[in-house]
């Protein structure tokens, strides 16, 4: 009797619990987009492309449209595509948030700048914005002059490189490692005070377990959304890796940051000298002690330089690749180079004299969007997104791949055509739908910088250079323009020929 009555009553009381589960969630439901449906535990993830997921997403969206809810494992999504309702979810406070990732979450335990969130992220972008202008990184700052110097001296770098492979005029030279070289030494200046030799030891390793873990981070990697599969050795192996290389990073980095008396004026001593007048300072509540502690110093250097490094370079290795696919466009940055400079090297303030160069720059930004999911945010309180109710833990992704190839916007989105870029005058024009660094609260804080150098790097290399493709590159049948996604979209064929065009 006792027996039966026990089964009874757990019985009942399970069944109601999952009425009650089921219930809210078909009544949360109501309030959100429309999307698919997915499984129990791993939600929509089975049906995502891992090596194209903003593919998988645009699809979608087609089904689905410009703004729709999907689960990804045990996060509550919502993806947009329309650029007018990007712009409007990314300037609410509600959203500065990050998504819950293991990898934000739980490697990155909420620190650097990137992953943080709250009186962290806030004080912590201040931070950051501060260093940003006293480095020059701002339009008629005393000190761009210095900035644009180094940036100079990293393409010369690069140029002397390719000048120095024999192939190069030939059967063609893998460039990347040479760029990766002089704008990684861009950011070392910037961030730490000092450049590494290329053949430097610590820099191989740095170099090495960047882009050995940039390789095992894709947004759709499901460990962002299962950390439980972690237990499984494939998974595992790619998580020490990644652990253990952020440890062997840290400690260069902590090595670097022993040199330095707190004087100089690198991310490193602003944040010295920050964190010791803190130190001082009575009243500062504990966050923002905090926020300056030794291990947020390690985790906003790699920041400032994986971001610093991993998207210019992209860009740059895909305008580059797009100047090979399309020799006509070549051509006419080259005659409006010639005739705007004679021949004298570009400088930044030739930028506007040079409108055609710039609206290349910004169609390759577009054709090939190198962060094409963009980077997600998280709601950080329920709120109301237009018609819709967002609980505090949403992902919202903006995905900028399907912004910048909506044929709506963009007529015949596959097609490279610079003229989109200008008006009718030929000056180069900003377009809304354009947004390759994001939008609102946490919009791309180097995007300036990322500028400097791609004009730079752009316009100098082409001034001296006819870029082609080896014949023997892309295989027949294959899009030179495919990518390879990692954290960022890269070219999948990345050997060029670079022709002196100085007799
Ligand atoms: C073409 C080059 C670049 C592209 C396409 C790009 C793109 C982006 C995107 C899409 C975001 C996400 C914004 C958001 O979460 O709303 C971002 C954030 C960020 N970017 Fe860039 N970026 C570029 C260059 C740079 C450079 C040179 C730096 C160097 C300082 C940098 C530093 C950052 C930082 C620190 C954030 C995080 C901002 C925050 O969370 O508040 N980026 N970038």
């Amino acid at each position: 009797m006792l027996d039966y009555n026990f089964w009874t009553i757990s019985l009942s009381l399970l069944s109601s619990w999952l009425l009650y589960h089921l219930i809210t969630r078909i009544l949360s439901w109501r309030d959100l987009p429309p999307g698919p449906w997915g499984l129990p535990v791993i939600g929509y993830l089975p049906w995502l492309d891992p090596e194209h997921p903003y593919e998988s997403f645009t699809k979608l969206a087609r089904k689905f449209g410009s703004i729709y809810s999907v689960q990804l494992g045990r996060l509550p999504t919502i993806v947009i595509t329309d650029p007018k309702m990007i712009k409007q979810a990314f300037n609410m406070d509600a959203l500065t948030g990050r998504a819950d990732l293991y990898l934000t979450h739980g490697i990155f335990k909420g620190y650097g700048l990137i992953c943080s969130e709250g009186p962290r992220w806030r004080e912590q972008r201040k931070f950051a914005s501060t260093c940003r202008k006293n480095q020059g990184m701002a339009k008629s700052h005393p000190k761009r002059e210095k900035l644009e110097a180094l940036i100079l001296n990293g393409v010369k770098d690069t140029m002397m490189r390719i000048t120095d492979t024999e192939t190069s005029a030939t059967s063609g030279v893998e460039f990347s490692p040479f760029l990766t070289h002089s704008i990684g030494n861009v950011m070392n200046v910037i961030i730490f005070g000092r450049e590494f030799a290329y053949d430097d030891p610590t820099w191989k390793l740095l170099t090495h377990l960047s882009e050995e873990g940039v390789k095992l981070i894709g947004v759709a990697g499901p460990l962002n959304f299962l950390p439980f599969l972690r237990v499984i050795p494939k998974f595992r192996a790619s998580m020490d890796f990644i652990v253990g290389g952020l440890e062997r990073t840290h400690e260069i980095y902590r090595e670097i940051t022993r040199e330095h008396s707190g004087d100089e004026e690198d991310v490193v001593g602003c944040f010295l000298r920050e964190q010791r007048s803190r130190q001082g300072r009575e009243g500062d509540s504990k966050v923002a002690q905090h926020s300056f502690c030794d291990d947020q110093l390690n985790f906003l250097a790699a920041d400032l330089f994986g971001a610093g490094l991993d998207t210019p370079l992209a860009t740059l290795r895909w305008f580059f690749t797009m100047m090979a696919v399309y020799p006509e466009v070549q051509e006419k940055i080259h005659t409006e180079l010639t005739t705007v400079l004679a021949n004298h090297s570009p400088c930044l303030d030739d930028a506007q004299r040079l409108p055609y160069l710039e609206a290349a720059i910004s169609e390759s930004q577009r054709l090939r969007t190198v962060v094409p999911t963009g980077i997600p945010h998280g709601v950080n309180t329920d709120c109301a997104l237009g018609d819709y109710q967002l609980k505090k833990g949403t992902m919202v992704v903006p995905l900028l791949w399907a912004v910048h190839l909506d044929p709506k916007i963009w007529p015949e989105p596959e097609e490279y055509r610079p003229e989109r870029f200008l008006d009718e005058m030929g000056n180069y024009r900003r377009m809304e739908a354009w947004m390759p660094f994001q939008t609102g609260k946490r919009v791309c804080l180097g995007e300036e910088l990322a500028r400097m150098i791609i004009f730079l790097y752009a316009s100098t290399i082409l001034q001296k250079f006819k870029i082609e493709f080896p014949d023997d590159e892309v295989p027949e049948g294959k899009d030179p323009l495919e990518g390879v996604c990692g954290i960022t979209l890269l070219p999948k064929y990345g050997r060029l020929i670079f022709k002196s065009r100085v007799s």
